[in-house]
Protein backbone atom coordinates (compact mmCIF):
# COMPACT_ATOMS: atom_id res chain seq x y z
CA UNK A 1 0.00 0.00 0.00
CA UNK A 2 1.69 3.00 -1.10
CA UNK A 3 2.12 6.07 1.60
CA UNK A 4 0.91 9.58 1.33
CA UNK A 5 2.87 11.95 -0.85
CA UNK A 6 3.97 14.68 1.32
CA UNK A 7 4.91 16.95 -1.70
CA UNK A 8 5.67 16.76 -5.32
CA UNK A 9 7.51 19.19 -8.20
CA UNK A 10 8.43 19.21 -12.07
CA UNK A 11 12.44 19.75 -11.43
CA UNK A 12 12.64 20.27 -15.04
CA UNK A 13 14.91 16.54 -15.95
CA UNK A 14 13.20 15.25 -12.96
CA UNK A 15 9.77 14.85 -10.86
CA UNK A 16 10.57 14.88 -7.16
CA UNK A 17 8.24 13.09 -5.23
CA UNK A 18 8.75 13.17 -0.99
CA UNK A 19 6.88 10.28 0.41
CA UNK A 20 5.49 10.34 3.81
CA UNK A 21 7.61 7.91 6.29
CA UNK A 22 10.89 8.62 3.47
CA UNK A 23 13.92 10.79 4.70
CA UNK A 24 14.76 11.77 0.80
CA UNK A 25 12.59 12.92 -2.22
CA UNK A 26 12.67 10.42 -4.74
CA UNK A 27 13.58 11.50 -7.97
CA UNK A 28 12.03 10.27 -11.26
CA UNK A 29 13.91 11.09 -14.84
CA UNK A 30 11.76 12.38 -17.37
CA UNK A 31 12.93 10.47 -20.07
CA UNK A 32 12.20 7.25 -17.77
CA UNK A 33 8.39 8.92 -16.81
CA UNK A 34 7.57 9.21 -20.36
CA UNK A 35 8.27 5.77 -21.06
CA UNK A 36 6.10 4.75 -18.43
CA UNK A 37 3.26 6.94 -19.42
CA UNK A 38 -0.11 5.18 -18.53
CA UNK A 39 -2.24 7.43 -20.55
CA UNK A 40 -4.22 5.88 -23.05
CA UNK A 41 -2.16 7.46 -25.84
CA UNK A 42 1.22 6.11 -24.67
CA UNK A 43 -0.15 2.23 -22.94
CA UNK A 44 -2.75 0.16 -24.00
CA UNK A 45 -5.40 -0.18 -21.74
CA UNK A 46 -6.51 -3.93 -22.65
CA UNK A 47 -3.00 -5.53 -22.54
CA UNK A 48 -1.30 -3.33 -19.96
CA UNK A 49 1.46 -3.04 -23.00
CA UNK A 50 3.25 -0.38 -23.80
CA UNK A 51 2.47 1.78 -26.97
CA UNK A 52 4.52 4.66 -26.70
CA UNK A 53 7.20 4.34 -29.33
CA UNK A 54 10.22 5.13 -26.47
CA UNK A 55 12.92 5.40 -29.14
CA UNK A 56 11.25 8.58 -30.82
CA UNK A 57 10.82 9.63 -27.40
CA UNK A 58 13.23 12.87 -26.79
CA UNK A 59 16.16 12.17 -24.89
CA UNK A 60 16.28 15.48 -23.70
CA UNK A 61 12.64 16.08 -22.67
CA UNK A 62 11.55 17.94 -19.83
CA UNK A 63 8.93 18.73 -17.63
CA UNK A 64 6.69 21.62 -17.08
CA UNK A 65 4.49 20.88 -14.29
CA UNK A 66 3.10 18.32 -12.49
CA UNK A 67 -0.22 17.69 -10.22
CA UNK A 68 -2.10 15.16 -8.21
CA UNK A 69 -5.45 14.04 -7.88
CA UNK A 70 -6.65 11.28 -5.35
CA UNK A 71 -4.55 8.12 -6.62
CA UNK A 72 -2.97 9.84 -9.81
CA UNK A 73 -0.55 12.12 -10.99
CA UNK A 74 -0.52 13.94 -14.18
CA UNK A 75 2.72 15.32 -15.73
CA UNK A 76 2.85 18.07 -18.45
CA UNK A 77 5.52 18.33 -20.63
CA UNK A 78 7.71 21.05 -22.38
CA UNK A 79 7.66 19.65 -25.67
CA UNK A 80 4.34 19.01 -27.42
CA UNK A 81 3.96 15.26 -26.04
CA UNK A 82 0.09 15.01 -24.14
CA UNK A 83 0.00 15.17 -20.51
CA UNK A 84 1.10 11.56 -18.99
CA UNK A 85 -0.81 9.93 -16.48
CA UNK A 86 0.49 8.36 -13.71
CA UNK A 87 -0.88 5.54 -10.52
CA UNK A 88 0.43 6.80 -7.10
CA UNK A 89 1.33 2.96 -6.58
CA UNK A 90 3.21 2.83 -9.54
CA UNK A 91 5.19 5.41 -8.57
CA UNK A 92 5.45 3.88 -5.32
CA UNK A 93 6.59 0.50 -6.57
CA UNK A 94 9.25 2.10 -8.89
CA UNK A 95 10.59 4.25 -5.59
CA UNK A 96 13.45 2.27 -4.97
CA UNK A 97 15.98 0.96 -7.80
CA UNK A 98 17.30 -1.50 -5.08
CA UNK A 99 14.36 -3.03 -3.95
CA UNK A 100 12.36 -4.25 -7.99
CA UNK A 101 13.32 -7.88 -7.34
CA UNK A 102 10.08 -9.05 -5.15
CA UNK A 103 11.89 -9.49 -2.19
CA UNK A 104 9.40 -11.87 -0.09
CA UNK A 105 11.33 -13.59 3.42
CA UNK A 106 12.48 -17.08 3.09
CA UNK A 107 13.02 -19.22 6.03
CA UNK A 108 16.00 -21.33 5.77
CA UNK A 109 15.64 -24.72 8.29
CA UNK A 110 18.09 -27.55 9.40
CA UNK A 111 15.79 -30.71 10.09
CA UNK A 112 15.66 -29.98 13.90
CA UNK A 113 13.69 -26.72 12.68
CA UNK A 114 10.57 -28.38 11.47
CA UNK A 115 10.72 -31.48 12.93
CA UNK A 116 7.22 -32.43 14.02
CA UNK A 117 6.04 -29.25 12.86
CA UNK A 118 5.29 -29.61 9.08
CA UNK A 119 4.07 -26.98 7.05
CA UNK A 120 0.55 -28.17 5.71
CA UNK A 121 -2.71 -27.04 5.05
CA UNK A 122 -6.24 -28.87 4.97
CA UNK A 123 -7.37 -30.58 1.57
CA UNK A 124 -10.82 -28.43 1.66
CA UNK A 125 -9.47 -25.22 2.73
CA UNK A 126 -6.80 -25.50 -0.72
CA UNK A 127 -9.52 -26.61 -2.52
CA UNK A 128 -11.91 -23.79 -1.27
CA UNK A 129 -12.94 -21.19 -4.26
CA UNK A 130 -12.25 -18.17 -1.51
CA UNK A 131 -8.68 -19.06 -2.20
CA UNK A 132 -7.47 -18.26 1.06
CA UNK A 133 -6.35 -21.70 1.94
CA UNK A 134 -4.40 -21.54 -1.75
CA UNK A 135 -3.30 -18.55 -0.56
CA UNK A 136 -1.94 -19.95 2.32
CA UNK A 137 -0.32 -23.06 0.96
CA UNK A 138 1.10 -21.33 -1.76
CA UNK A 139 2.50 -18.95 1.04
CA UNK A 140 4.15 -21.71 3.07
CA UNK A 141 5.89 -22.99 -0.45
CA UNK A 142 7.50 -19.52 -0.54
CA UNK A 143 8.42 -19.28 2.69
CA UNK A 144 9.92 -22.94 3.54
CA UNK A 145 10.31 -24.64 0.33
CA UNK A 146 7.73 -26.88 0.56
CA UNK A 147 4.24 -27.37 2.05
CA UNK A 148 1.91 -30.69 2.43
CA UNK A 149 -1.85 -30.74 1.62
CA UNK A 150 -3.46 -33.24 4.29
CA UNK A 151 -6.57 -35.19 3.96
CA UNK A 152 -6.97 -34.84 -0.36
CA UNK A 153 -8.32 -38.28 -1.41
CA UNK A 154 -5.71 -40.85 -2.95
CA UNK A 155 -6.71 -40.98 -6.10
CA UNK A 156 -4.91 -39.13 -9.15
CA UNK A 157 -8.14 -37.12 -10.41
CA UNK A 158 -8.09 -35.60 -7.01
CA UNK A 159 -4.49 -34.97 -6.59
CA UNK A 160 -4.20 -32.90 -10.18
CA UNK A 161 -7.26 -30.71 -8.76
CA UNK A 162 -5.37 -29.80 -5.77
CA UNK A 163 -2.10 -29.38 -8.18
CA UNK A 164 -4.22 -27.50 -10.84
CA UNK A 165 -4.87 -24.73 -8.45
CA UNK A 166 -1.73 -23.48 -8.88
CA UNK A 167 -1.99 -23.36 -12.84
CA UNK A 168 -1.22 -26.00 -15.88
CA UNK A 169 1.09 -28.85 -15.33
CA UNK A 170 4.64 -28.40 -16.82
CA UNK A 171 4.61 -31.07 -19.79
CA UNK A 172 8.15 -32.75 -19.53
CA UNK A 173 9.41 -36.00 -21.53
CA UNK A 174 8.02 -37.67 -18.50
CA UNK A 175 4.63 -36.40 -19.66
CA UNK A 176 2.57 -34.05 -17.90
CA UNK A 177 0.88 -35.69 -14.53
CA UNK A 178 2.66 -38.69 -13.92
CA UNK A 179 1.26 -41.67 -11.94
CA UNK A 180 3.85 -44.21 -11.89
CA UNK A 181 5.53 -47.99 -10.12
CA UNK A 182 8.78 -49.35 -10.14
CA UNK A 183 8.31 -50.37 -13.50
CA UNK A 184 11.30 -48.50 -15.24
CA UNK A 185 8.68 -47.06 -17.58
CA UNK A 186 11.73 -44.69 -17.84
CA UNK A 187 14.97 -44.07 -18.33
CA UNK A 188 15.50 -43.15 -14.26
CA UNK A 189 15.99 -44.54 -11.46
CA UNK A 190 12.55 -42.69 -10.12
CA UNK A 191 11.25 -45.76 -11.72
CA UNK A 192 12.36 -48.22 -10.00
CA UNK A 193 12.86 -49.51 -6.03
CA UNK A 194 16.47 -47.98 -5.79
CA UNK A 195 17.87 -45.37 -3.33
CA UNK A 196 18.27 -41.77 -4.61
CA UNK A 197 19.99 -39.58 -3.04
CA UNK A 198 19.21 -35.73 -2.81
CA UNK A 199 18.67 -34.39 -5.74
CA UNK A 200 17.23 -31.58 -7.71
CA UNK A 201 15.21 -33.02 -11.22
CA UNK A 202 16.16 -31.34 -14.40
CA UNK A 203 19.24 -30.69 -14.24
CA UNK A 204 19.34 -31.35 -17.64
CA UNK A 205 16.37 -28.83 -18.78
CA UNK A 206 17.70 -25.60 -19.80
CA UNK A 207 14.66 -24.71 -17.87
CA UNK A 208 14.45 -27.04 -14.72
CA UNK A 209 11.14 -27.88 -13.22
CA UNK A 210 10.46 -24.80 -10.58
CA UNK A 211 8.18 -27.02 -8.35
CA UNK A 212 7.57 -30.83 -7.78
CA UNK A 213 4.53 -32.35 -6.46
CA UNK A 214 4.36 -35.90 -4.98
CA UNK A 215 0.86 -38.05 -3.89
CA UNK A 216 1.63 -41.84 -2.45
CA UNK A 217 -0.93 -43.67 -3.59
CA UNK A 218 -0.46 -46.66 -3.18
CA UNK A 219 2.28 -48.39 -0.21
CA UNK A 220 2.79 -51.67 0.54
CA UNK A 221 5.65 -52.35 1.09
CA UNK A 222 8.95 -51.48 3.44
CA UNK A 223 11.17 -48.82 3.13
CA UNK A 224 11.28 -45.97 0.87
CA UNK A 225 11.42 -43.24 3.22
CA UNK A 226 11.63 -39.50 1.53
CA UNK A 227 14.10 -37.48 2.44
CA UNK A 228 13.81 -33.04 2.26
CA UNK A 229 16.79 -30.90 2.50
CA UNK A 230 16.75 -26.93 2.15
CA UNK A 231 19.22 -26.63 -0.36
CA UNK A 232 19.33 -22.35 0.49
CA UNK A 233 20.25 -23.35 3.91
CA UNK A 234 23.05 -25.63 3.03
CA UNK A 235 24.37 -22.95 0.92
CA UNK A 236 24.32 -20.25 3.50
CA UNK A 237 26.62 -22.53 5.59
CA UNK A 238 28.84 -23.64 3.05
CA UNK A 239 28.99 -19.65 2.74
CA UNK A 240 30.03 -19.61 5.71
CA UNK A 241 32.12 -22.53 6.57
CA UNK A 242 34.20 -22.68 3.21
CA UNK A 243 33.35 -19.09 1.21
CA UNK A 244 36.12 -20.93 -1.87
CA UNK A 245 34.03 -23.90 -2.07
CA UNK A 246 30.63 -21.83 -2.16
CA UNK A 247 32.62 -19.84 -4.66
CA UNK A 248 33.58 -22.34 -7.05
CA UNK A 249 29.78 -23.84 -6.70
CA UNK A 250 28.35 -20.45 -7.71
CA UNK A 251 31.05 -20.23 -10.66
CA UNK A 252 31.65 -23.61 -12.29
CA UNK A 253 29.32 -23.87 -15.59
CA UNK A 254 28.12 -27.72 -14.40
CA UNK A 255 26.65 -29.80 -17.86
CA UNK A 256 23.96 -32.30 -17.16
CA UNK A 257 22.32 -34.68 -19.65
CA UNK A 258 19.19 -37.16 -20.10
CA UNK A 259 19.36 -39.52 -22.50
CA UNK A 260 17.12 -41.97 -23.22
CA UNK A 261 13.16 -42.29 -24.23
CA UNK A 262 13.97 -40.33 -27.63
CA UNK A 263 15.64 -37.35 -26.06
CA UNK A 264 19.00 -36.37 -25.55
CA UNK A 265 18.44 -33.15 -23.34
CA UNK A 266 21.64 -30.92 -21.98
CA UNK A 267 21.91 -28.35 -19.79
CA UNK A 268 24.35 -26.33 -17.45
CA UNK A 269 24.35 -24.48 -14.52
CA UNK A 270 26.17 -23.63 -11.48
CA UNK A 271 25.03 -25.92 -8.30
CA UNK A 272 24.45 -22.36 -6.76
CA UNK A 273 22.52 -20.00 -8.26
CA UNK A 274 22.71 -16.46 -7.50
CA UNK A 275 20.52 -13.62 -8.61
CA UNK A 276 21.96 -9.88 -9.45
CA UNK A 277 22.19 -8.89 -5.70
CA UNK A 278 24.51 -12.03 -4.87
CA UNK A 279 21.10 -13.40 -3.46
CA UNK A 280 20.07 -17.49 -3.51
CA UNK A 281 18.44 -18.07 -6.37
CA UNK A 282 18.62 -21.77 -7.53
CA UNK A 283 20.35 -24.51 -6.50
CA UNK A 284 21.32 -27.23 -9.04
CA UNK A 285 22.24 -30.68 -8.39
CA UNK A 286 21.98 -34.55 -9.24
CA UNK A 287 25.54 -36.03 -9.44
CA UNK A 288 23.70 -38.70 -11.38
CA UNK A 289 22.99 -36.68 -14.53
CA UNK A 290 26.22 -35.22 -14.70
CA UNK A 291 27.63 -35.00 -18.19
CA UNK A 292 31.25 -35.64 -18.39
CA UNK A 293 33.15 -32.26 -18.47
CA UNK A 294 36.86 -31.66 -18.09
CA UNK A 295 37.80 -28.43 -16.02
CA UNK A 296 41.55 -26.94 -16.22
CA UNK A 297 43.11 -28.92 -13.67
CA UNK A 298 43.51 -26.45 -10.32
CA UNK A 299 40.03 -25.67 -10.71
CA UNK A 300 38.85 -29.17 -10.94
CA UNK A 301 40.66 -30.60 -7.90
CA UNK A 302 38.68 -26.80 -6.36
CA UNK A 303 35.63 -28.48 -8.32
CA UNK A 304 35.93 -32.43 -6.43
CA UNK A 305 36.50 -30.17 -3.20
CA UNK A 306 33.57 -27.78 -3.32
CA UNK A 307 30.85 -30.27 -4.63
CA UNK A 308 32.67 -33.42 -2.20
CA UNK A 309 31.74 -30.59 0.83
CA UNK A 310 28.22 -29.88 -0.38
CA UNK A 311 27.37 -33.65 -0.82
CA UNK A 312 28.60 -34.12 2.44
CA UNK A 313 26.08 -31.69 3.84
CA UNK A 314 23.40 -32.72 1.92
CA UNK A 315 23.73 -35.98 3.04
CA UNK A 316 24.24 -34.59 7.02
CA UNK A 317 20.79 -36.01 8.71
CA UNK A 318 21.10 -32.53 10.32
CA UNK A 319 19.62 -30.99 7.20
CA UNK A 320 17.67 -33.92 6.32
CA UNK A 321 13.57 -33.77 7.28
CA UNK A 322 13.27 -37.58 6.84
CA UNK A 323 9.16 -39.16 6.57
CA UNK A 324 7.47 -41.52 4.59
CA UNK A 325 4.74 -40.42 1.75
CA UNK A 326 1.54 -42.15 2.30
CA UNK A 327 -1.88 -42.08 1.13
CA UNK A 328 -3.93 -38.61 1.70
CA UNK A 329 -1.33 -36.36 1.45
CA UNK A 330 0.11 -34.54 -1.29
CA UNK A 331 4.08 -32.50 -0.79
CA UNK A 332 4.52 -29.15 -2.99
CA UNK A 333 8.48 -27.74 -2.62
CA UNK A 334 10.49 -25.48 -4.84
CA UNK A 335 12.76 -27.64 -6.98
CA UNK A 336 15.08 -24.50 -7.41
CA UNK A 337 15.80 -24.68 -3.65
CA UNK A 338 15.06 -28.23 -2.17
CA UNK A 339 16.29 -31.41 -2.69
CA UNK A 340 14.72 -34.40 -2.60
CA UNK A 341 15.94 -38.05 -2.24
CA UNK A 342 13.86 -41.67 -1.22
CA UNK A 343 15.61 -44.41 0.32
CA UNK A 344 15.44 -47.87 -1.30
CA UNK A 345 12.00 -49.56 -1.06
CA UNK A 346 10.80 -53.33 -1.41
CA UNK A 347 7.29 -54.28 -2.04
CA UNK A 348 4.46 -52.10 -3.79
CA UNK A 349 4.76 -48.36 -3.75
CA UNK A 350 2.45 -45.97 -6.37
CA UNK A 351 3.41 -42.46 -6.67
CA UNK A 352 2.15 -39.58 -8.79
CA UNK A 353 2.59 -36.42 -9.01
CA UNK A 354 3.60 -33.05 -11.07
CA UNK A 355 5.80 -30.11 -11.82
CA UNK A 356 4.96 -26.58 -12.19
CA UNK A 357 6.97 -24.15 -14.22
CA UNK A 358 8.53 -21.69 -11.38
CA UNK A 359 6.90 -18.89 -13.24
CA UNK A 360 3.69 -19.97 -13.31
CA UNK A 361 3.24 -21.00 -9.47
CA UNK A 362 4.98 -17.17 -8.86
CA UNK A 363 2.52 -15.27 -11.31
CA UNK A 364 -0.58 -17.55 -9.53
CA UNK A 365 0.95 -16.23 -5.93
CA UNK A 366 1.59 -12.79 -6.90
CA UNK A 367 -2.05 -12.54 -8.16
CA UNK A 368 -3.41 -14.01 -5.12
CA UNK A 369 -0.90 -10.79 -2.95
CA UNK A 370 -2.50 -8.50 -5.36
C1 LIG B 1 8.78 -37.64 -13.56
N1 LIG B 1 9.30 -38.18 -12.30
C2 LIG B 1 9.35 -37.14 -11.31
C3 LIG B 1 8.47 -39.29 -11.85
C4 LIG B 1 10.62 -38.79 -12.47
C5 LIG B 1 11.58 -37.83 -13.09
C6 LIG B 1 12.98 -38.28 -13.00
C7 LIG B 1 13.76 -37.03 -12.87
C8 LIG B 1 15.22 -37.18 -12.94
N2 LIG B 1 15.72 -38.17 -11.99
C9 LIG B 1 15.82 -35.83 -12.63
O1 LIG B 1 16.51 -35.74 -11.62
O2 LIG B 1 15.55 -34.88 -13.37
O1 LIG C 1 10.18 -41.99 -5.64
C1 LIG C 1 10.38 -40.93 -5.02
O2 LIG C 1 10.04 -40.75 -3.86
C2 LIG C 1 11.08 -39.77 -5.73
C3 LIG C 1 11.74 -40.19 -7.00
C4 LIG C 1 12.54 -39.02 -7.50
O3 LIG C 1 13.53 -38.64 -6.96
C5 LIG C 1 12.05 -38.28 -8.65
O4 LIG C 1 11.04 -38.70 -9.20
O5 LIG C 1 12.72 -37.27 -8.98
Amino acid sequence: MAPMIKSLSAAGRFLEVSWEGMDQPVLYPALWLRDHCHAPHSMNQETNQRSVDTFAIPTDIELETVSLDHDKVTVHWRAEDPASEYPVSFLWKMSDRKTQAETHEKAHWAAADLKGALPEEDWAAVMAEDNNGLKSWMEKIDLHGFALVKGVPATPEATQDVLRRIGYIRETIFGGFWDFTANLAFADTAYSNVEIGPHTDGTYSIDSPGYQAFHCLEFDGTGGESIFVDGFKVAEDLRQSDPEAFETLTQVMVPAQYRGDGAHLMAEHPVIGLDRQGNLKKITYNNYDRAPFRLENDLQDRFYRAIGLFHEMINDRAYQLRFGLRPGTVVLFDNWRVLHAREAYQGHRRLCGAYHNKEDFLSTLRLLRE
